[in-house]
């Protein structure tokens, strides 16, 4: 009875509206009168929490300790292990052991080791450290582009751009990160327009993909449509991740709408897709998803 009362207290804004018979069996009728979407058949993991996880530690893990970790997270079976940033020390002390992280791990054949360089002076560092893929990480919002990176959102295109060029040039598959899409710490609302712009400008300048952080986990399933909506106008599908922080518990709802993505005008055009997809639960509450069309 109880779990029937809860589903039904969920379902209040479903399609079929208030006033209906609340019996089980009306419950079940509803339910199998929705429409039926389309899963995906593949997903691809980018696990973040040796770096998105551990940046925000305040107690200073052993760099021997990230390393173990890093190789048991490649004997998982993980693709895609984000290892390290190669940022200023002086902005994420977290991170300083970055040369030795990624001098440390085993770098198992199949599996990627993608490093955050937010500048020219992270990427060559970290190309001199080994690091096969890297990512850029920009923002929809000034504000937090200021306070994580210390540029204005031009500046920070700029710098990426020199990042792009260089990895053109040494082969280096990029990934671009935007921040705060849902929503931002210092100016609130993000507009879906301002992310579009955002998100394109990075993929336009070379980024095989374009990871949509939910940075502080504001976001609900409807705006995570809204905002893929605006970024489908713009960017293919399969270039798209999305990047969902659990702060509010909301992470695994709005991955799931990014994944179902019938809604979104171009996924609907496709005959059948591939989405890959994770959802995960990191020491920083991080999820992460990423949609292949
Ligand atoms: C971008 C900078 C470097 C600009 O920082 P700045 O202070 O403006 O840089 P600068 O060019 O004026 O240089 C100042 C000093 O930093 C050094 N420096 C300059 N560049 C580097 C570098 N790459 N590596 C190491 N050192 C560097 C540089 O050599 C100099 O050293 P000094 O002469 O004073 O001794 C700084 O703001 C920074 O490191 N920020 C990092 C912020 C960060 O890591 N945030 C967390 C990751 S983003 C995130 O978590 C969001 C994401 C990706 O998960 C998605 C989501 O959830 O939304």
């Amino acid at each position: 009875m109880s779990k029937i009362m809860l589903a039904m207290s969920g379902w209040r804004a479903a399609p079929w509206g208030l006033g209906v018979a609340w019996t089980p069996r009306a419950v079940l009728r509803q339910v199998s009168s929705l429409p039926t979407y389309s899963f995906p058949t593949e997903v691809k993991v980018v696990e973040v929490g040796p770096r998105d996880g551990l940046q925000n530690e305040k107690i200073n893990v052993p760099t021997e300790v990230k390393i173990n970790l890093i190789n048991m997270l490649s004997e998982s079976g993980l693709k895609s292990v984000e290892a390290t940033s190669f940022v200023s020390p002086k902005w994420v002390p977290q991170m300083a052991d970055h040369v030795k992280v990624m001098q440390g791990i085993k770098k198992y054949p199949n599996v990627s080791y993608p490093v955050l360089t937010p500048n020219l002076t992270g990427f060559q560092t970290a190309v001199e450290c080994g690091a096969k893929e890297v990512a850029i990480f920009g923002a929809a919002s000034e504000l937090f582009s200021k306070k994580n990176i210390n540029c204005t959102i031009e500046e920070s295109l700029q710098r990426f751009k020199a990042v792009t060029d260089a990895a053109k040039e040494a082969n280096i598959p990029v990934r671009g990160y935007v921040s705060c899409v849902l929503g931002c710490p210092y100016e609130g609302k993000v507009s879906p327009s301002k992310v579009a712009e955002v998100a394109h400008k990075m993929f336009a300048m070379g980024c095989y993909e374009i990871s949509l952080g939910d940075t502080i986990g504001v976001g609900t399933p409807g705006s995570m449509k809204d905002m893929l909506t605006a970024v489908l106008d713009v960017i293919p599908s399969k270039a798209l991740a999305v990047h969902c922080h659990d702060t509010y518990g909301q992470a695994l709802a709005n991955i799931l709408v990014a994944l179902q993505g019938i809604d979104l005008k171009k996924l609907t055009e496709a005959g059948t897709y591939i989405c890959k997809a994770l959802g995960r639960r990191s020491n920083s509450k991080v999820a992460q998803a990423t949609c292949k069309l």
